[in-house]
């Protein structure tokens, strides 16, 4: 069952489409990316789904409600992480629960909220006084105080150390297999390759893809990378007429070519036929990286080289 649909969605500044006919719906207890660059209209796609903008064009419902007209039902079922600026400096840990908690007619028990996140210890200190990834976890705790169905998670993890990003990985986890749907809004590849189940890839305004991390990897041009130093040098024109060729990289001595597997293979014959032995070769597969910046790489002409292969 789909919690949000967002249907043709349309919103202009000066003039300007940000957010420029976007559609995707999102299934009861997904984790579900919205990933693209920056000002590709992701904050502007989730705030129309928050209620807290007004679309120009186009149906946005969350559990069959619109976020607008029916914004007070929306906040119940659907919980959003505060922005860092929104929360008073002084306030106290305790009280920031307590404060959100009666916001809600049905909010979860604060307490046990906090100890799972991490913040039991810090009950009585000001927000102020809180690391960044404790701000961030207090952020949760209250995005999930009022018990909802679906939370969504704006750049979460931007500005967390390693560690603290992957402890907050855990949380969104956790949060999941509590029932809840995450929408959540991303930087990073590995976080939205290791987490999410689907991703939107943003670009310019539009979906440019919508697909599961594995299913957008597999679309990319660069699907496989295969790296090795040749014992001669390899001629250059029989390297550029390999089939499905994406790119070609030389770093002392090292060749990467990146492609489909059918690029392997032919520069594996290319190579015995040549009598040449490669030294060090390495396979791999493309990362959501790759197929990140395949997808919203506007300077590829070539559309052999963007065509989706199921
Ligand atoms: N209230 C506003 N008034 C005018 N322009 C706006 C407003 N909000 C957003 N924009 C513009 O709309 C575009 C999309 O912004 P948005 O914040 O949705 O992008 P984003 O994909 O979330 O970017 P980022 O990853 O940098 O946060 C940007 O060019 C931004 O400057």
């Amino acid at each position: 069952m789909s919690v949000i649909e967002v249907t043709d969605l349309r919103k202009s500044y000066g003039g300007r489409a940000v957010v420029d006919g976007v559609s995707f719906s999102v299934e009861e207890g997904e984790i579900f990316g919205v990933l693209g660059p920056n000002g590709a209209g992701k904050t502007t796609t989730v705030e129309c789904v928050e209620g807290l903008r007004v679309p120009d064009a186009g149906r946005v419902r969350v559990t069959g409600l619109d976020p607008v007209a029916d914004h007070d039902r929306v906040s119940r079922v659907l919980g959003a992480q505060l922005q860092e600026g929104r929360l008073q400096e002084k306030l106290i840990v305790r009280e920031a629960l307590q404060l959100y908690a009666s916001f809600y007619p049905d909010p979860a028990d604060w307490r046990p909220l906090a100890e799972r996140l991490g913040l039991a210890e810090r009950l009585g200190t000001r927000f102020g006084k809180l690391s960044g990834g404790q701000k961030q976890r207090l952020f949760i705790a209250l995005a999930l105080v009022g018990n909802p169905r679906i939370v969504v998670l704006d750049e979460l993890t931007t500005g967390l150390d390693p560690r603290a990003r992957r402890d907050t990985w855990q949380l969104i986890e956790d949060i999941r297999a509590n029932g809840v749907t995450v929408l959540l809004v991303t930087h990073f590849m590995e976080e939205a390759q290791r987490l999410c189940d689907r991703i939107a890839v943003i670009d310019q305004g539009r979906v440019a893809a919508l697909d599961t991390p594995a299913g957008l990897i597999r679309r990319s041009a660069r699907a496989t990378v295969i790296t090795f130093t040749p014992s001669e040098p390899l001629d250059e024109t029989e390297i550029g007429a390999l089939p499905e060729l994406a790119s070609v990289e030389h770093k002392d001595g090292r060749i990467t070519l990146a492609g489909s597997d059918e690029t392997v293979n032919a520069v594996i014959t290319l190579l015995a036929r040549r009598r040449i032995t490669a030294h060090q070769l390495r396979v791999s597969d493309a990362t959501l990286d790759d197929a990140f910046l395949d997808l919203t790489d506007t300077t590829v002409t070539d559309p052999s080289m963007t065509e989706s292969t199921p």
